[in-house]
């Protein structure tokens, strides 16, 4: 399965990812500069964290025109897989393909920790590999991460089952209902605020985030 990692200037979190697909998976995978125009040849789009183009004014508000976008839009239309990961999921809101917005932390602090979350639905390529309502533990690192989304929106993505993480126990940045990570309604696009790419190698003594690219290995890279 090729995966494609995503680089805009400022990603800080693309070595890591493309560390555990090529790695640690042993899957094909290559970084994707913010301008190429073709990706038609990848199974699985990373948008990896960091701060693109220094996250000023929103983050992933400037990300979200480079030329690549267009392409990854197209890749979400035919049912391909996307990842986006922190600043990822941040740049997923802004291009209109995963409902809501993050805005700042409730605190107004950048948050580092390590959160547990509960896995909402495991029937998808994505969360297969975890039981139902399974809690895990990944780290966390952002200072907008709290997820909103309007009254009927919110209630949509929750009657659809487009929640796949939530926090648990003690809820760090005052997302809504406590969302961590949602899918779009077909299941192929897929945002999260915490790091499995963080906690994929079990010589940093948490290998909890590994099983999330995992599980896609040999799914179908289209769903319907
Ligand atoms: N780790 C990240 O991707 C951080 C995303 C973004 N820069 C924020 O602070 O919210």
């Amino acid at each position: 399965m090729k995966f494609g990692v995503l680089v805009f200037p400022g990603s800080n979190c693309d070595r890591d990812v493309a560390y555990v697909t090529r790695d640690l998976l042993g899957q094909p995978t290559r970084m994707v500069w913010h301008q190429e125009t073709d990706i038609s040849d990848l199974d699985v789009v990373i948008i990896p964290g960091g701060f693109s183009y220094g996250d000023y004014l929103r983050c992933g508000a400037i990300a979200r025109f480079s030329p690549v976008m267009q392409q990854v839009i197209e890749h979400s239309q035919q049912g391909r897989f996307i990842i986006g990961i922190c600043n990822g999921f941040q740049v997923l809101t802004e291009a209109g393909l995963l409902p809501g917005v993050l805005a700042r932390n409730q605190d107004l602090h950048f948050i580092c920790d390590r959160t547990p979350l509960k896995v909402e639905r495991n029937n998808l390529p994505w969360t297969q590999g975890y039981a139902q309502g399974e809690v895990i533990t990944l780290p966390i690192a952002h200072g907008e991460g709290r997820y909103y989304a309007d009254e009927k929106t919110l209630s949509e993505i929750e009657d659809n089952g487009q929640v796949l993480f939530r926090y648990h126990g003690e809820n760090p940045n005052g997302s809504l209902n406590n969302i961590a990570g949602i899918c779009n309604r077909q299941g192929n696009v897929l945002g999260m605020m915490p790091h499995p790419e963080r906690a994929a190698d079990s010589v940093l003594g948490n290998s909890d985030g590994l099983k999330l690219f995992q599980s896609l290995l040999g799914k179908a890279a289209v769903l319907v």
